[in-house]
């Protein structure tokens, strides 16, 4: 499990070693050592490195690095790209033989690795001045590909440590050594410019011991264990059955995406609510579901999918049906939005209805409780004015965190790193897909995997214990609907890796993935 702190955090835990009478500055020599042995790896035929040092403590980490590598052999060259650097630092680098540039140097092409280290826990919003010249200029050159390879110290300047919010220009990075912990933008969609994550504890990491992660992310093997799995003495009723309500005649599509990924994820059954003409369509893609026309509260399942594809106007006492019934339920798309309605008229909706927004549709969700449940918003967010879409995409861990806590509900927000957040204020982080997943049909895709996965464990507890309380009211395990809910991202992105079994990127269209899952379950299982 990775966990991650908020620059913050770290500061703070920093601040009384740092300030002890005898404190001797040795976490920044241990920075600079772990910074310099990392750097080495990129040294070879060209053994020169190219410092972007900023005057603050993130720029004296590099300094020191570099100071080792100079003693070492290493040509190094620092750009003071705020035209300071802490003092002892400079000295400790021109003294081992570093040279200071004037300016950024004509060519790159000596320089075996880039070094970034202008901003590290101490920044506040956009990189300004110079800093911001230098780096709008290299990566003008990295988009061209004629940029060496970068590694950033602590994380990439440009990138606020608390949230992940990404103020550009960023400079991509291949590596970031970060110190202590790893930081909250590490599982934030701001790890795809931070490279492969380097942690050096420094040797306290074990004073965050108390102190409650931002976000977590698990491997597979720690997450497969909340899955069901069938025993011998199963049957379809006994292995989950999954109502779904989803898709509509302007969008057949999502209906037989769904259905198909619910039915490929492999609970008892899956029961198809539609039109005639869905159903029809349904019969003939996937013909193991079972298709009825019969009111939702008519039928017996373990859980609900409803939304993706549906039209909110027609299938409004559908959708509703979904939120408010006592069984566990994905919300998608169309539902998401239901449910903010209800949300702010009604109630708490319980961790077992997991709601799948992205940033947009999150914002839509808080607009509505902030407008017609003040009251609420005011007891539980204060000042805080509902989020647009874009202050979602900055703070992603704080407004996934934020919505879950106000609904009640567990909230699974899209993005190219997708975010849990368990109403117990829990948040797993779940790493990046590939980007070809970016397509339409995708969120469908995801809805029936989701909707099958929570059949099975709703079905589970049933079998385990008939003694537990009834679906709907409060259940045992809060976050295991979170760490569900990561299972489900877990075999979507694995279902398009094996589209990618070759090896070679290309396009993953979700009829095709949706034929993969089977294969991805099965990897899942085994890990
Ligand atoms: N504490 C420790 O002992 C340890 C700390 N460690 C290291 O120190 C780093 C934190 O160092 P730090 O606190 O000095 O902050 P840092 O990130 O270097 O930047 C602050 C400077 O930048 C400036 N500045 C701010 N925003 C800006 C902007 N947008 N654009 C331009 N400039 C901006 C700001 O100036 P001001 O705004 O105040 O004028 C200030 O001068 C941490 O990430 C880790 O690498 C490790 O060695 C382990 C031990
Ligand atoms: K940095």
């Amino acid at each position: 499990m990775i966990s991650a702190y908020s620059g913050s955090t770290i500061r703070a835990i920093e601040e009384p070693v740092v300030s002890a009478p005898d404190y001797d500055g040795y976490l920044m020599q241990r920075a600079a050592l772990a910074l310099s042995s990392s750097l080495e790896n990129y040294l070879g035929a060209k053994n020169k490195v190219l410092l972007l040092a900023g005057k603050g403590n993130n720029g004296a980490d590099a300094l020191f690095a570099g100071a080792s590598l100079a003693q070492g052999g290493t040509a190094v060259d620092a750009l003071l790209t705020e035209g300071s650097a802490v003092e002892h630092a400079l000295d400790a680098f021109l003294e081992a033989g570093g040279e200071v540039l004037a300016g950024l140097p004509e060519s790159l092409d000596d320089y075996a690795v880039v070094v970034d280290a202008i901003l590290g826990t101490g920044s506040r919003g956009g990189l300004r001045n110079t800093s911001q010249q230098v780096v709008q200029s290299l990566r003008e050159i990295q988009l061209r590909g004629e940029l060496p390879a970068v590694v950033a110290c602590d994380l990439p300047s440009g990138i606020d440590a608390d949230s992940g919010e990404v103020f550009e220009p960023v400079l991509r990075a291949q590596r970031t050594v970060t110190f202590i912990a790893a930081k909250t933008p590490f599982l934030t969609s701001a790890e795809t410019l931070c490279g492969e994550m380097v942690v050096a504890d420094l040797g306290i990491s074990d004073l965050l011991r108390e102190t409650t992660a931002d976000a977590v992310r698990y491997c597979d093997a720690e997450l497969v264990g909340c899955l069901p799995q069938p025993g011998a003495f199963d049957h379809k009723y006994t292995r989950g059955v999954l109502g779904m309500i989803c898709g509509s005649e302007e969008y057949p599509g999502a209906a037989l995406m769904s259905t198909q990924a619910a039915v490929h994820t492999g609970p008892g059954m899956v029961r198809f609510v539609g039109t005639d003409r869905l159903n029809y369509q349904i019969q003939l893609n996937t013909p193991e579901a079972v298709c009825s026309q019969q009111k939702p509260e008519e039928l017996h399942v373990q859980a609900w999918a409803a939304g993706s594809g549906a039209n909110p106007e027609y299938r409004q006492q559908d959708l509703l049906h979904a939120i408010q019934a006592k069984e566990a339920a994905v919300l998608d798309a169309a539902a998401v939005e239901v449910a903010g309605r209800w949300v702010a008229m009604e109630a708490i909706l319980g961790s077992h209805k997991i709601l799948t927004p992205h940033a947009g549709e999150l914002e839509g969700f808080l607009q509505w409780i902030q407008v017609l449940d003040a009251q609420r918003w005011e007891e539980k967010m204060g000042e805080e004015k509902a989020p647009s879409r874009a202050d979602i995409e900055a703070h992603p861990v704080f407004w996934a965190r934020r919505a879950a806590v106000l609904s009640g509900a567990t909230v699974l927000l899209k993005g190219a790193t997708t975010l849990i957040a368990s109403p117990s204020g829990k948040v797993i982080s779940v790493a990046p897909g590939t980007p070809w997943l970016a397509t339409a049909g995708s969120g469908d895709t995801l809805c029936g995997i989701l909707g099958a996965l929570l059949a099975q464990y709703e079905a589970s507890l049933e079998q385990e214990n008939s003694t537990m309380p009834a679906s709907g009211e409060e259940k045992p395990e809060l976050e295991n609907y979170a760490r569900i809910a990561a299972c489900a991202v877990r075999i979507h992105h694995l279902a398009a890796d094996v589209v990618h079994q070759g090896g070679l990127q290309g396009p993953v269209p979700p009829s095709q993935v949706v034929r993969h899952i089977p294969q991805a379950v099965a990897t899942f299982l085994a890990s």
